[in-house]
Order: structure tokens, then sequence, then C-alpha cells
């Protein structure tokens, strides 16, 4: 993956060149008709404006855009579908229902299957985090809910991270709650984003962060009315695609590798670590009383 960034980053500056021309023509076509191209299944939406090279990825998986196995397929082959789109520089990653970002792992995918399947749907959720992290483009998080776990993890792998002012909606790794533990790669991703002291307390009490409180300890960089978090995002993102895409990606790269690596590297004993983890008796037993605990709260 990360010889195939280097020779992406090789052939940007080319490409941005060719890109300016070629824009500037369609600029002027998008004065009278926008061009947007749509890659939509049924999980996920998504529209690439052709014209400034954004493509806006919506999550789509009701009720509350819990991570599937079949739903980080899809986001996968997404993503490397735009990846791979020369005409794609930046993704804006957001959901399609206001008030749930997304609920993180679906529970359902670690309770009552069998190994197998634990083993299947711990490499989807690898393969999101690589892709995700590892991104050429560059990746804003429109956080336009509420983003436990999984969903926060997501977010904490973008470039930016905006979210709705609301005291309501939270966001953070609460694994603890569950009585399951955060593996090493969410604990990383989340230090380099909010550093070791902030990270360690949050991960040991499973702490949920109202919007301010985010803010407050970096988790997110912006705040903004919620009805204006797309409209800050393609502001954001039109302001980082001004720096040439080599320079930025060869950055991004350097600061990402080695934590990506540590997976790369040990990504069949992690899935190994993981199914013998969630196999256990007592570990399936947590996240039944979980899952009552939040059907109850419901009722
Ligand atoms: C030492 C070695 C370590 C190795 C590593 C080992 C293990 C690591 C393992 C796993 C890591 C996991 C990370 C995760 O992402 S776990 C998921 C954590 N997610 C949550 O805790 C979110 C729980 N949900 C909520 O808080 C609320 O639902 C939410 C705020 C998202 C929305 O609230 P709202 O009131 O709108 O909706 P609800 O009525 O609560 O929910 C509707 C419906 O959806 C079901 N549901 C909610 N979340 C999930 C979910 N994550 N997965 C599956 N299903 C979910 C909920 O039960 C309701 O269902 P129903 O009652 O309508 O049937």
């Amino acid at each position: 993956m990360a010889a195939l960034g280097a020779l992406r980053s090789c052939w940007a500056p080319a490409r941005l060149l060719t890109g300016s021309a070629h824009h500037s023509n369609r600029l002027v076509l998008c004065q009278q008709t926008s061009i947007k191209r749509h890659f939509s299944n049924n999980k996920i939406l998504v529209e690439l404006d052709e014209a400034t090279g954004v493509a806006v990825m919506k999550m789509k998986n009701p009720p509350v855009n819990s991570l599937s196995l079949d739903f980080l397929t899809e986001f996968s082959i997404t993503l490397e579908k735009l990846e791979m789109d020369r005409g794609c520089r930046g993704l804006i990653l957001t959901s399609a229902s206001p008030k749930i970002f997304s609920a993180g792992l679906d529970i359902m995918e670690m309770c009552g299957k069998s190994a197998e399947h634990y083993g299947e749907f711990w490499r989807a959720v690898q393969e999101m985090w690589l892709k995700l992290y590892g991104s050429n483009m560059v990746t804003i998080a429109a956080i336009n809910g509420s983003s436990p776990a999984g969903g926060c993890l997501m977010a904490l792998c973008c470039d930016y991270r905006i979210m709705a002012d609301n005291p309501k909606y939270a966001i953070g790794l609460n694994e603890t709650q569950l009585g399951i533990v955060a593996p090493f790669w969410f604990k990383d991703t989340m230090s380099n984003v909010v550093g070791n002291r902030v990270t360690e307390q949050a991960l040991q009490l499973g702490q949920m962060f109202p919007a301010p409180e985010a803010l407050k300890f970096g988790l997110v960089d912006q705040l903004v009315p919620e009805e204006k978090v797309q409209s800050t995002a393609a502001s954001v993102m039109a302001q980082w695609l001004t720096v040439p895409d080599h320079a930025r990606q060869i950055t991004k790269s350097m600061m990402r590798k080695q934590t990506t690596d540590k997976l790369v590297n040990n990504r069949e004993a992690d899935i190994k670590n993981f199914v013998s983890f969630i196999t256990r008796d007592s570990i399936q037993k947590s996240l039944q009383v979980y899952m009552e605990r939040l059907r109850q709260r419901k009722q």
C-alpha cells in the first residue's frame, strides 16, 4: 500500500498540472451545470463533484449506521474506488441521517457467531481502518451525530473533524463500558490525535465526550451549528486542497506509516487475538448484557 501511495504521490504534480487546466475548462462548464458522479449502493451514497475533486460519502445503514460485515465490505470497496479515481482528491465522510454518525461496530456481528465469522468480520474492520487511515486523499469527517467506538475510530482516521455543536451528541472510544478492550490500533489512532494522557484516561473509563468536551480535548477540531456541518466541511476541504497533493500525501504517510505498519505486520495475530477474546464466555455475556441495557433504555 505504501509503495502504491508513493507511486501515486510522484505522479500527483503532473496530474495536478493537467488537472488544473482540465478543471478550469470544467469550471466554466460547471457554472452552467455542475458535474456530479454518483456511486451509490444500498448502504453508502457517494457524490463526486468533478469540478472540485471532492467526494461526499454518506453512510446509510439504518437505524444507527452500525458497522456490519456487509457495510464494512461496501465501505472498503467504495473507498478503494475513490482512491483509484484520479479525479478524486478529497473525501467528506458523513451520515445520511443526522443524529447518528455511526454507532460503531455492529454488536450483533460479535455475538453468538462462529469463530470463522468473527475472523472474517475482524479482517473487514482492519481493512476499513487501513484504507481510511492510509488514504492519500484529504479526508474530513462531518460528524452530524453521535459517534461511539468504531464510529469514533472512523472520525479519528480522518485528517480533520467537524462536529455538530449539540451537547446531546457524543463521541469517544467507549469499549470498556461494553466489557471489551479497544485494540492497539484503535488506541494508537486516538493517541496520535489527542496524546497519550487523554487517551489513557478516556480508554480506561470508556469515556464518551459530549461535543463541547470533545472540542476541549482535541478529539474534534471544530464545532459548528448542525446545519453548517456540510458547508464548513466543504470550505475546509477547499483550503486543504490548495496544498500540492504530492507534498501533503508524503507528509501524511510519514506521520502515519509507523502506526499502520504495526497492524500490517501483525494482521493475522491481531485476528487470532480478537477471535480468542470475543469467543470467551465472559465476553459474550458482557455483550449480551450491554445489548439488553440498550433495549431497556429504549423502553
Ligand atoms: C486484549 C485483547 C483485545 C483484543 C481486541 C478485542 C476486542 C475488541 C472488540 C471490539 C471493538 C469494538 C468497537 C465497537 O465499535 S463496539 C460498538 C460500540 N457501540 C456502542 O456502544 C453504541 C451503542 N448504541 C448507542 O449508544 C445508541 O444506540 C446510539 C447513541 C448509537 C443511538 O441511540 P438511539 O436512541 O437513537 O437508538 P437506539 O434505540 O439506542 O438504537 C436503535 C437500535 O439499534 C441497535 N443498536 C445500537 N447500537 C448498535 C450497535 N453498535 N450494534 C448493533 N445494534 C445497535 C439498538 O439495540 C436498537 O435496536 P432495537 O432495540 O431497535 O432492535
